[in-house]
């Protein structure tokens, strides 16, 4: 390995993220050195990069991407059991390792991890849109066993996050429910499979693209649904009465927003059955009007954060099966800003993978 590598780091506040060359990091003990074969783009990345100074939470300058996967380089001091060579996935949500959370193998809820100031790869460590990266444990490693690194780099998130959030749901998948997708981006195209490949549920996609809802009806969608939901778009709730339509008049068991926005919320509130399941995913962060007269009797509302380490070995199971694809445009690099850029504006089908 080289003593100079790139790597796509986010400078300052408000500035675009940029290609740079910086010292290619040395594993202290416990550590792993990656050399990374692909990261994934994440529109969770955008959220970030767009919170203002004052609440920017994470250390500047910082290298971006939190989908990760590589071969292992080097191994820092007193690291045992992970050969050189071997191709693993970054499980990216890093606890403390001890609290009652990362016992349970919930690292993505560890309740110490701020006060400890341990932050993942991406959001807060360096991360992985750079040619090597350190991880600092062995146990956040999850070998491929033979998975294309390009595939399973947006499972680590892309394919976690919504995997957690439809086992949370599970007990009301059954025969005859019905689960609604908002948002058929990286983690809505992923859920549409997670979906069908694991549950019974009939699933309606919504987007604001036709591509997406293309894309979406490819992947075994039911029914589409252009999503109308936007004061800018004319929304009037068109969409949520062609859900409740669609389902003879019930509206839909499940209902999971990749967008989270205030008018998706209300959108998902529009559209849910009696005891169902509202999950916000997208990190916009909207007030949901939640109590009686306001939503469905005995609806149940989660904001959930990412998944359990167990849950990405099931993931990359399923898609080691062939039951779940990640939809993927690969990108080099150096064109990592423009990416960001087209993520941003909705132009990216499935993923965007970098290969480094
Ligand atoms: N909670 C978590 O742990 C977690 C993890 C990862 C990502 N996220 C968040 O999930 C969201 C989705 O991330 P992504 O990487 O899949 O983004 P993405 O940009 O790939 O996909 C978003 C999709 O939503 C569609 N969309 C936008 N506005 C819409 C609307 N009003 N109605 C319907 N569809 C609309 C877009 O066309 C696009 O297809 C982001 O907010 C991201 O920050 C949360
Ligand atoms: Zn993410």
């Amino acid at each position: 390995m080289g003593s100079v590598m790139k790597a796509v780091r986010y400078p300052e506040v408000g500035a675009r993220p940029e290609v740079v060359e910086v010292p290619v990091p040395d594993p202290g003990p416990g550590q792993v050195l990656l050399k990374v074969t692909a990261a994934g783009m994440c529109h969770s990345d955008i959220a970030v990069m767009s919170r203002p100074a004052p609440r920017f939470p994470f250390p500047l300058p910082m290298t971006l991407g939190h989908e990760a996967v590589g071969t292992v380089a080097a191994l820092g001091a007193g690291v045992h059991g992970m050969p050189v060579g071997e191709p693993v996935a970054v499980y990216g949500p890093w606890g403390c390792g001890v609290c009652r959370k990362c016992a349970q193998g919930k690292e993505n809820y560890c309740t110490r991890a701020d006060d400890l100031g341990i932050r993942p790869p991406g959001l807060g460590a360096d991360g992985a849109m750079a040619e090597y990266m350190l991880v600092d444990d062995t146990r956040h490693l999850v070998p491929l066993h033979g998975l294309d690194p390009v595939q399973a780099a947006p499972l680590t998130d892309a394919g976690l996050t919504p995997y957690h959030a439809l086992k949370r749901s599970m007990p009301k998948l059954v025969g005859g429910s019905t689960a609604v997708v908002i948002g058929v981006g990286g983690l809505g195209h992923i859920a549409v499979q997670l979906l069908r490949a694991t549950t019974p549920a009939r699933v309606i996609a919504l987007d604001v693209a036709d591509e997406k809802l293309e894309l979406a009806a490819q992947l075994g969608a039911h029914d589409v649904v252009r999503s109308d939901d936007a004061p800018d778009r004319g929304g009037r709730g068109g969409a949520a009465r062609r859900i409740r339509r669609l389902t003879g008049g019930d509206g839909a068991d499940v209902v999971l927003d990749f967008v989270g926005a205030e008018s998706t919320a209300k959108l998902a509130v529009d559209c849910v059955a009696v005891e169902g399941d509202i999950t916000i995913v997208g990190i916009v962060g909207a007030p949901l009007p939640v109590g009686f007269g306001l939503t469905p009797h005995e609806v149940a509302v989660a904001a959930p954060y990412w998944g359990t380490r167990a849950e990405l070995i099931e993931v990359l199971d399923l898609a080691r099966a062939g039951a779940v694809r990640a939809h993927v445009e690969t990108y080099g690099i150096d064109e990592t800003p423009e990416v960001y850029e087209r993520l941003h504006h909705g132009q990216i089908r499935g993923r965007a993978v970098i290969v480094p």
